[in-house]
């Protein structure tokens, strides 16, 4: 030693970047992974070596080392600050956190700095000014009045909007990314119950819409910032370049969207042109609008809240249920039999509109419990919103047993939970509709800390039923007309993003509509009418 530590020494002084590459190498290349599966975790650097190498497929890596671990693992902080990170799949962690010691996790300052873009909104805020907003928000979502427009506004775009565009692509055989079709006809959807405008983003032209552009690159600045050190963030915020210009320049074109359709509507209104619009004025902006009082702002402080509102709420029905149907779509593709008792279920308990007992009001949705338990399976797979983090207000102890506090955060991977053995049997990567059945064929109920697509406790989704009503009608306006076909090497991975949307889309699929499903498949990317 007294020989070889002078030679080292020596060798490092003369050679440094020799050395420094060697030691990459050796950290990057030998072990990011430790023999028992679990990532390393190193002084100084903590696990960033094996989140550099794992950053591609973050959300599988995440599962096996989950599984491997037992659900639940610590991760020691790259990010320049000594913040541990504890990541679990674990249901007992997540009914502690989530729903039996709600109050002692709060989204936080640090969760509202990170999502500074929702403003106030219901998705950032804690508190008083959240259980006010989510009170409101409920109540609006659960009107009836509200459901019905939204019923009927759904319907009108799929049988006037989408099915002609399928039909169109179809026909002329074209290329088609579903994924794009699914987000646009969502975004107008949404902005269709929240502002009562149909922006037309869904067009056979595929048209550039500023506002919806601007929700991509936000969502994808967002995702950078939970993965980059925070020095590097807060050098880029300091001379205003890379990702924080991007987010500055997609803010200002999303402000002045959302300002133009909210002066819109109050023309309208004090037009007395109230009643207009796709949902006949019952359109959550105009209700919002009505509420000033009980809101209790005024002026710049009133339009403030109604963007923050409306962004918020366009967040949380665009890119969920967009990223909902495209796994679904393309697990269907993969499984046919469970496509094939959808289409049966169709047939008997959803005839198409004119058919006899063709009458749609939303009420019939309901009888589709297969559908229901199918879309249930895929979210279990493929949750839109992929994890939560959460940080504790006062230390505390995890079930598990992992202390946390100020300076160790949780993070709830909702990907991994419906993949982990322990939660779901031996069968947990399978999708099997048949798991969410009785054996009576109605509806299993699984407890919400196991199934957490949807978050679980006091801030569980108020989106929920409304969701499943917008993809059952989906799924009945495009299955019995269209069959969706993919290509056997297109690899089908998920981008890194906030949302679990597809990395490539699904652009290397056939879409077909009925009449042609049979022989007159051109090529794998073609669009045919079945
Ligand atoms: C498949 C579709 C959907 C999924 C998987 C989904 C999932 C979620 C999740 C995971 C959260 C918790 C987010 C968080 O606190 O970080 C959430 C919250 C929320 N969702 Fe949904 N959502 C869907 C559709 C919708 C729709 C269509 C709406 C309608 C506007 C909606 C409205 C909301 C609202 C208002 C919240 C905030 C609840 C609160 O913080 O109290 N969601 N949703």
């Amino acid at each position: 030693m007294e020989v070889l530590l002078p030679w080292l020494l020596g060798f490092l002084v003369r050679y440094p970047e020799l050395m420094l590459s060697l030691a990459c190498f050796l950290l990057l290349f030998y072990r990011f992974n430790r023999r028992d599966g679990l990532p390393t975790n190193w002084p100084v650097i903590g696990a960033l070596p094996a989140i550099t190498v794992n950053a591609g497929r973050v959300h599988d890596w995440v599962t096996e080392f989950l599984s491997a671990a037992g659900l639940s693992y610590v991760i020691k902080g790259p990010w320049g600050s000594p913040v541990d990170v504890i990541v679990t799949a674990d249901p007992a962690n997540v009914a502690h956190v989530f729903t039996a010691n709600f109050a002692n996790y709060p989204k936080g300052k640090e969760f509202a700095a990170l999502f500074d873009v929702l403003g106030g909104g219901i998705f950032n805020a804690d508190g008083e000014s959240w259980a006010f907003q989510r009170r409101k928000a409920h109540a609006l979502l659960s009107d009836a009045r509200f459901r019905a427009s939204v019923a009927a506004s759904t319907a009108r775009k799929l049988r006037d909007g989408l099915a002609p565009l399928l039909a169109g692509v179809a026909a002329s055989g074209a290329l088609v990314d579903l994924q794009d079709v699914f987000v646009r006809l969502t975004f107008d959807l949404t902005a269709m119950f929240v502002f009562g405008v149909d922006p037309g983003c869904l067009a056979p032209d595929f048209p550039s819409v500023p506002f919806a552009d601007a929700m991509d690159t936000i969502e994808e600045v967002l995702f950078y910032r939970h993965v980059t050190p925070v020095p590097w963030l807060r050098v880029q915020k300091y001379l205003k370049i890379g990702h924080n210009k991007r987010m500055g320049k997609a803010r200002r074109v999303l402000d002045a969207s959302i300002a133009e359709l909210i002066s819109l509507r109050r023309e309208r209104a004090a037009a007395g042109d109230g009643e207009d619009g796709d949902m006949g004025g019952a359109d959550l902006l105009t209700s919002y609008l009505a509420c000033q009082d009980e809101v209790g702002k005024s002026g710049a402080e009133f339009d403030r809240f109604l963007r923050d509102t409306t962004f918020n709420l366009m967040v949380a029905g665009r890119d969920t249920t967009s990223s909902a149907l495209t796994w679904f779509f393309w697990l269907l593709t993969k499984h046919r039999d469970v496509e094939a008792r959808i289409l049966d279920e169709l047939r008997a308990h959803y005839p198409p509109p004119g058919a006899a007992g063709g009458h749609h009001g939303g009420g019939e949705l309901k009888r589709l419990v297969y559908l229901h338990a199918a879309l249930s399976e895929s979210l279990r797979l493929y949750p839109p919103v992929p994890f939560e983090h959460k940080a504790a207000a006062r230390e505390d102890t995890l079930p598990s047993g992992e202390r946390v506090g100020p300076t160790r955060r949780v993070i709830v991977s909702l990907y991994s939970m419906g993949r982990m053995e322990a939660v779901w049997g031996k069968d947990c990567t399978e999708f099997r509709p048949e798991r969410w059945l009785t054996a009576a064929g109605r509806l299993r109920h699984e407890p919400s800390c196991k199934f957490v697509a949807f978050n679980v406790g006091p801030r569980t989704c108020l989106g929920r039923d409304l969701a499943f009503a917008q993809m059952k009608a989906v799924v009945a306006a495009v299955l019995p007309r269209f069959r969706v076909e993919v290509d056997a090497g297109a690899v089908v991975r998920p981008k890194l993003s906030i949302i679990l949307h597809m990395k490539d889309g699904l652009k290397e699929d056939g879409l077909y509509e009925s009449k042609a499903t049979s022989k007159t498949r051109k090529s794998h990317s073609n669009c045919g009418q079945q």
